[in-house]
């Protein structure tokens, strides 16, 4: 059998090994890339993008109930139907469109998982392909759970296409798809149990601004049951039932859904990585900063798969890039870990970036902590929001702003400012001088930095 032979083999046509492949095709580089389903990757097709479409309908509704008997009369009804519609519209055509753009720069499909047979050679569609370079970009797929029962939990795949809100659902894990969707499930009428085995929500984020979120779920009737161990899932007539183990006891709660949300790993099962003597661990593919494989010099590995810093898209497209720019200009890109800002989609929104309080400490010699509730303030009290509250965190020697931890109805764009702050020096008095517009949420993160605590 003839073998094919190209240039670079990328698996994945998500962001990062879209940007990749495109790079070395513009580069005259004869170029295939893979996907075991459609293409365009999750972000588009099962992650942020369609998520934010169906969240709008739950923050609308959730912005009623805070205005309700203050102009509102009542919430409006939402036809789920014609909101997973309005969301199909944009993830359908995403494959398609994907494809095209590939094909038009000369790029070869695969629509299966490869295998990697030998150190430059895989196998793929049944047919053996060897490749100067390979390039692994194949994400993340929801972490399995090993109870009894388990292969009946439905992913986040599932809850962006319900079909109707589901009267009660349990999340196993209140990480960040946990909680935005018992958000998003909870504001629109679904009774919510989150099973966490942890003792906090959210862990890598700011405790005290978790603890208020949590707080405000918890009064719209969302259950948290903390440092619980699902031990297994049962199909009833109508509902599921998981059984849990808790303090020594062992407890069982009744759902219409239940949702593995225990967090998500890389995606490199299928791939024999081993047979190409590419390292792998918990992280992903070990990667150096040119994106290289540090176990096999012909290999790249980008976006989540990789072992280098948090799975979001904005670092898996650097991350693409950085890759393609190192096949076809020699290594002379590097990741430089970048400050990333991040967002829980919930209402309020919990946003951070730079360092948390831990980590200031640990860094700097002394830390100047501004840190409050800010409900009383005009912003919230105009919408009659429930939370509204901040911690930002100087270098006390320097006055400089180190990291910025916000929940706020609009913290997804007010944290990108204190972004630019920390990755332009700022200090407090730079930051304070500059004038915003008003009334903004923009304009408080200047009061913010009133009185340290
Ligand atoms: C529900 C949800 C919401 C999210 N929301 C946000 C958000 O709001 N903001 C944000 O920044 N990030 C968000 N993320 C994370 C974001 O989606 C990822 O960081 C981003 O998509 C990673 O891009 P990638 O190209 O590395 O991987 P992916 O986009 O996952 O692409 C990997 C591709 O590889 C394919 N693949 C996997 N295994 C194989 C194989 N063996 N063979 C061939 N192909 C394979 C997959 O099918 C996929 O198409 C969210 C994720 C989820 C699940
Ligand atoms: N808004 C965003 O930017 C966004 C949204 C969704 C996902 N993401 C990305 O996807 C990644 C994965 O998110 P995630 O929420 O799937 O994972 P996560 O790691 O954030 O959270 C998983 C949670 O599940 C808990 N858990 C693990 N095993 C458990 C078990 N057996 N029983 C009960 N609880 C268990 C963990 O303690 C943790 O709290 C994130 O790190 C993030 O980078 C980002």
């Amino acid at each position: 059998m003839k073998t094919k032979h190209y240039n670079v083999f990328v698996i994945g046509s998500g962001i990062a090994g879209q940007t990749a492949a495109k790079i070395c095709a513009k580069a005259g580089m004869s170029v295939a890339i893979s996907d075991n389903r459609k293409f365009g990757g999750t972000c588009a097709t099962r992650g942020c993008d369609p998520k934010k479409i169906l969240m709008q309908f739950a923050d609308i509704t959730k912005k009623t109930h805070q205005l309700k008997d203050l102009g509102f009369k009542k919430t409006p009804k939402v036809k789920w139907k014609d909101v997973q519609k309005f969301k199909k519209s944009f993830t359908k055509p995403v494959p398609l469109e994907t494809e095209t753009t590939l094909t038009e720069l000369n790029i070869d499909l695969y629509h299966q998982s490869p295998r990697f047979s030998n150190i430059n050679e895989i196998i793929v569609e049944g047919k053996t392909v060897t490749a100067d370079k390979f390039v692994i970009a194949t994400g993340f797929v929801a972490r399995a759970l090993e109870f009894k029962g388990a292969d009946l939990l439905e992913t986040s795949d599932t809850i962006l296409k319900l079909k109707n809100i589901p009267k009660s659902a349990v999340f196993i894990g209140s990480g960040y798809v946990g909680m935005e969707f018992c958000y998003m499930l909870s504001t629109m009428g679904c009774k919510v149990t989150m099973i966490e085995a942890s003792d906090s929500a959210l862990s890598p984020f700011d405790s005290f601004l978790v603890e208020k979120l949590v707080k405000l779920l918890e009064n719209n009737g969302v259950e948290f049951i903390f440092n619980a161990e699902p031990t297994k899932l049962e199909k009833k007539k109508k509902n599921n039932k998981l059984t849990y183990k808790k303090g020594g006891e062992i407890k069982s709660i009744k759902a219409r859904k239940v949702f593995n949300t225990a967090g998500r790993v890389p995606a490199v099962g299928k791939l024999e990585l081993a047979n190409a003597n590419i390292k792998a661990d918990d992280s992903g593919v070990l990667v150096n900063d040119f994106m290289q494989s540090v176990s096999n010099d012909n290999v790249f590995a980008c976006g989540d798969v990789s072992s280098k810093s948090l799975p979001l898209t904005p670092l898996s497209g650097l991350q693409g890039y950085i890759a393609g720019h190192n096949l076809v200009n020699g290594n002379s890109k590097e990741f430089e870990n970048p400050l990333v800002p991040s967002v829980v989609f919930t209402q309020p929104q919990l946003a951070s970036v730079g360092y948390s309080e831990e980590e200031a400490k640990d860094r700097y010699k002394n830390v100047l902590i501004y840190k409050g509730d800010a409900l009383d303030w005009y912003n919230a009290q105009k919408e009659n929001a429930e939370g509204y509250a901040y911690k930002i965190l100087v270098n006390e020697r320097t006055k400089k702003i180190v990291g910025a931890h916000l929940l706020s109805s609009q913290a997804n764009e007010t944290i990108n400012v204190f972004a630019m702050a920390i990755n332009n020096n700022m200090t407090v008095d730079e930051f304070k001088k500059q004038i915003f517009t008003y009334p903004s949420f923009t304009n408080d993160l200047k009061s913010m930095l009133k009185d340290p605590d």
